[in-house]
């Protein structure tokens, strides 16, 4: 025996290294030998581990290499150089019937859901059982299993066009789910979903992810799906991940420009200049603005700081989060007393929480 079961539970789910997709380029211009680029790298030197277990998302702009990955994982597409592991699996080079093989341990769900209209809700969930040789038995036994769990129990006879979207994902889901795959990839899965039933999908995928142990890569443009359902966020930006980590850390100090853009949809950081001086004429006084961090000083600490120093303060803007359990935000505060008072107050209230002053 060369493995340990813990060497075996240290080895992630899926594995990329080096990973380049490239594509040959596609305007006229290069196909006359054009100045346009000779290729188009979609997947450029990308680094990914993602543990069994956990929810991994993928953020990044149209065009950023998020769904050409997705493919690379998912075995629908040879990387151009690379290694890309699943489930102990090295897919580079393998046949196409190995192939087949590891996309049967893969549930794939869609912005579009992509079921079968001609068939109602029990048929599309069908497909993947009878594709994979299970009998009819067992197929009942499953399908009845999996509506349960998702939630439609008396749907099983209805067809797609008189389900809501809400209901389309959870059909999707369950057809996910149907060979019982480690591996489920989410591709924008809630984008064509109002927020309330997005909150609802959300919910099952966290369930697929707690009750079953289903390993997920969510692949998303909302940091909102990121800060509800991930453990941990990578950020692609033209074909490379440029930042990645647990979801905390990137939503409580994120590094990278496009990082911050993503954050900032989601969790307010500090007023730009347009947003200050318009609070400028509504509040008098000095800002600044302050950052909290979870298991750091309280709010009510650093109010009671001002307060003794005699000076005045309004929340103008910023909020507070939570994240994983976890607390943060960034709060900006008009502050208003004699200078010297609020330079006393602030130099005490730096030695405790981050604080910038906002000219
Ligand atoms: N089959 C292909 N042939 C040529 N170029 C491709 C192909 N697939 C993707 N690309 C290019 O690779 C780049 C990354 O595309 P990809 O679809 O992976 O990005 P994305 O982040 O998923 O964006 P979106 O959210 O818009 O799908 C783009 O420039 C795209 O035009």
């Amino acid at each position: 025996m060369t493995s340990s079961p813990a060497g075996d539970a240290a080895e992630p789910l899926v594995r990329l290294r080096g990973v380049t997709k490239s594509y040959p380029g596609s305007s006229p211009g290069v196909r006359r030998g054009g100045t346009g680029p000779a290729v188009v790298t979609a997947v450029d030197d990308v680094d990914l581990d993602v543990a069994a277990g956990e929810i991994q998302a993928i953020v990044g702009y149209s065009g950023a290499g998020k769904s050409t990955l997705v493919r690379l994982v998912n075995a629908l597409e040879p990387a151009t150089s690379g290694s890309v592991v699943v489930d102990g699996v090295e897919l580079t080079g393998l046949p196409e019937r190995r192939l087949r093989q590891v996309r049967l341990g893969i549930g794939m769900i869609f912005q579009q859901f992509n079921l079968l209209e001609s068939r109602s809700v029990w048929g599309n969930l069908a497909y993947p059982l009878q594709i994979a040789g299970v009998g009819k038995a067992e197929q009942q036994r499953r399908i009845s299993e999996l509506l349960h769990f998702v939630g439609l129990p008396d749907k099983a006879h209805t067809y797609p066009r008189h389900l809501s979207g809400g209901q389309k994902q959870r059909v999707g889901i369950a057809r996910a789910l149907a060979t019982s795959p480690k591996l489920l990839l989410a591709d924008e899965a809630t984008s064509a979903l109002d927020p309330d039933t997005t909150q609802e999908v959300l919910e099952l995928l966290k369930r697929v992810n707690r009750e079953l142990g289903t390993t997920i890569i969510a692949i998303t443009h909302e940091m909102d799906v990121v800060r509800t359902i991930a453990d941990r966020v990578a950020v692609m930006e033209k074909g490379r991940i440029i930042e990645s980590g647990p979801v905390y850390d990137v939503f409580s100090a994120p590094r990278e420009a496009v990082t911050r853009r993503f954050v900032g949809t989601v969790v307010d950081d500090e007023p730009d200049e347009v947003a200050l001086e318009e609070l400028r004429t509504r509040h008098t006084g000095r800002f600044v603005k302050l950052a909290f961090r979870d298991g750091g000083v309280r709010q009510s600490e650093v109010f009671a700081v001002l307060h003794r120093h005699g000076v005045a303060f309004e929340l103008v803007y910023g909020g507070i989060e939570e994240i994983q359990g976890a607390t943060f935000g960034n709060l900006t505060l008009a502050l208003d007393g004699q200078d010297a008072l609020v330079d006393a107050a602030l130099a005490e209230v730096r030695a405790v929480v981050p604080t910038k002053e906002l000219r």
